[in-house]
């Protein structure tokens, strides 16, 4: 990614699809449905981290025609090849965030800090996750200190 456009989406009444029900699967999942996206899983299992009843589930394998209604598509199975399939198979005016290849990636997800009026966002542009989850970290240190009262 050569030079990112920050936004924040208003997800609330977008058709988003995450592909995989692993441990990726289930983090992101977890932000979407936090935010009120409507969430279709693609998976042949889900992990027990998901809650099958707050998802539409696809009990199967990925195949293009499971994401033609879908916003945003998030690929995150542990296989690189579909993972890659997904984002080549996604219309032009699909976003795809493929989990596994940074390189491949219309847009990355971001570490966040939500307080009560306002919010920080993260990023090493794809370099260093781990990175942005410290600095993270140490944000959350600082901002205690300087507003005790603020809810995170
Ligand atoms: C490019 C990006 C694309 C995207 O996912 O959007 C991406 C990609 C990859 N992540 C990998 C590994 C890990 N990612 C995390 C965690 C987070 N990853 C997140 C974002 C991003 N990860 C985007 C860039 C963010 C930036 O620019 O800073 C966060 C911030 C937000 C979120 O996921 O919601 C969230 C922390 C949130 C928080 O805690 O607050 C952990 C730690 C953990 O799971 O606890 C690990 C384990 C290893 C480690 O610690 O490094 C691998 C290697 C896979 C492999 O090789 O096996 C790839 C693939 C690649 O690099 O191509
Ligand atoms: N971007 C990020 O934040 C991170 C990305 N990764 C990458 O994410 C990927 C997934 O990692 P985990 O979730 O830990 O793996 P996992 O093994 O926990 O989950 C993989 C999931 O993909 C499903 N799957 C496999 N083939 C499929 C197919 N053809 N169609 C539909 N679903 C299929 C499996 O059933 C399983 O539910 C790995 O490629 C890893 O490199 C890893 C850590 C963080």
């Amino acid at each position: 990614m050569q030079k990112p456009y920050p936004i924040l989406l208003d997800l609330s009444d977008k058709k988003v699809g995450v592909v995989g029900g692993g441990n990726v699967a289930a983090r992101k999942i977890k932000g979407l449905l936090a935010v009120g996206a409507d969430v279709t899983v693609v998976s042949p299992e889900l992990n027990d981290k998901i809650d099958a009843d707050s998802i539409h589930w696809i009990n199967s394998r990925y195949a293009a025609d499971y994401l033609k209604q879908m916003d945003l598509v998030f690929a995150c199975t542990d296989d690189f090849e579909v993972n890659q399939r997904i984002k080549q198979e996604a219309k032009p005016f699909q976003l795809v965030n493929n989990t596994s290849n940074k390189h491949n990636s219309d847009f990355y997800n971001v570490a966040q800090i939500n307080a009560d009026d306002f919010m920080i966002t993260i990023s090493t542009y794809g370099a260093s996750p781990s990175a942005s989850k410290q600095l993270k970290a140490k944000m959350l240190t600082w901002l205690k200190s300087q507003y005790p009262d603020e809810r995170r």
